[in-house]
């Protein structure tokens, strides 16, 4: 499980007492999860998530704070970071910076369907409208000169066809990279994934973990969310899916005659993000008890967006 972090309960009690939400009544590692380490905790006030930032330099934390504050005003379903009764946001807890935020209602669903992903495009669009007018920079550290620096690197350590693969789009990424970084830019979340959201049946009750939430071209965010909603088992688009994230999206945020030029290439290049990261994963933490998730299954959905028959909606 991904606690890479343990506490004992003298700490953790010592470190909840300055948000005066009363007694430590229980807490649990969370299993899920393979960046951060996660607990939830149950305080006399109610329930809450407490997480040690694992990853990333601490002068970044900031910047998530002000962002989920944004998105937590705007009305959107998101955490927030708790203050203690002196009005501190960001704490420290084993060396690590750490947060408590509240416990968002739902559960995860694996299977979805066209109305889950409605939900996750109208919700996506909402946060990119949010922020847009008065984006909060930060840089993605995962952004397409990582990618060329990581794949590169990675090349050798595949075989002959994924290297190809590979090779191929960040051929692709270096012509296209100053046609990418020109495209309508927004706060992104840059990992919305079925484990990033929450769900109480088909009624969407929050997005989590911002840790990869950066400024960005809003289309990556799309499809980074498409690449994990809308894929079936062999990695292909299912186009009912696709369409009605899509569809909910654009209704609220029409897409631009740019974005949908680049759709396919940007569908690609989210590809290449999550495989990178998780062959990387995969490499150091190989044998420990850590949640890997599957680089292959990127791999797959990279092959087959070598040709895209789901083109962005996008009227002239
Ligand atoms: N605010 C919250 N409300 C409810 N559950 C939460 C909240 N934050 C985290 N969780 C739970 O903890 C799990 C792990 O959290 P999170 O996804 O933030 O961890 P992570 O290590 O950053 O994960 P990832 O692999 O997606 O990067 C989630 O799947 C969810 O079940
Ligand atoms: N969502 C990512 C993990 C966190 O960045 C993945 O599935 O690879």
């Amino acid at each position: 499980m991904s606690v890479f972090t343990p506490l004992a309960r003298p700490e953790l009690e010592t470190f909840l007492a300055p948000y005066g939400l009363g007694r430590l009544l229980d807490f649990q590692g969370i299993a899920a999860g393979s960046e951060n380490t996660n607990f939830f905790i149950s305080l006399e006030q109610g329930e809450f998530v407490l997480t040690l930032v694992e990853r990333g330099p601490v002068q970044e934390m900031p910047f998530f704070i002000e962002l989920l504050d944004v998105l937590h005003d705007a009305d959107l379903p998101v955490p927030y970071a708790l203050r203690t009764t002196d009005g501190v946001a960001l704490r420290e807890l084993a060396g690590k910076p750490a947060l408590l935020q509240p416990r968002l209602a739902g559960k995860h669903i694996k299977d979805a369907n066209a109305q889950h992903c409605a939900q996750v495009g109208e919700l996506l669009a909402h946060l990119h409208l949010a922020t847009q007018a008065n984006m909060i920079k930060r840089k993605t550290d995962r952004g397409l000169d990582w990618m060329q620096e990581e794949g590169t690197q990675l090349l050798s350590h595949l075989n002959a066809g994924q290297s190809d693969l590979l090779q191929r789009a960040l051929d692709e990424i270096n012509q296209q990279k100053t046609k990418i970084l020109a495209l309508p830019r927004a706060n992104i979340h840059a990992d919305l994934f079925r484990d990033n959201a929450m769900f109480e049946g088909t009624h969407l009750t929050g997005l989590i973990d911002f840790y990869n939430a950066c400024s960005g071209p809003m289309l990556y965010d799309v499809a980074i969310a498409l690449n994990d909603w809308c894929s079936d088992e062999n990695g292909k688009i299912d186009g009912p899916r696709a369409r009605a994230l899509l569809g909910a999206y654009a209704a609220l945020r029409p897409f631009t005659a740019a974005e949908a030029e680049l759709w396919p290439t940007m569908l690609r290049v989210a590809c290449v993000r999550f495989w990178l990261s998780r062959l990387i994963a995969a490499e150091s933490f190989a044998g420990q008890d850590v949640l890997i998730h599957d680089p292959m299954e990127f791999e797959l959905r990279l092959a087959q967006r070598q040709k895209v028959s789901t083109p962005l909606p996008f009227a002239l």
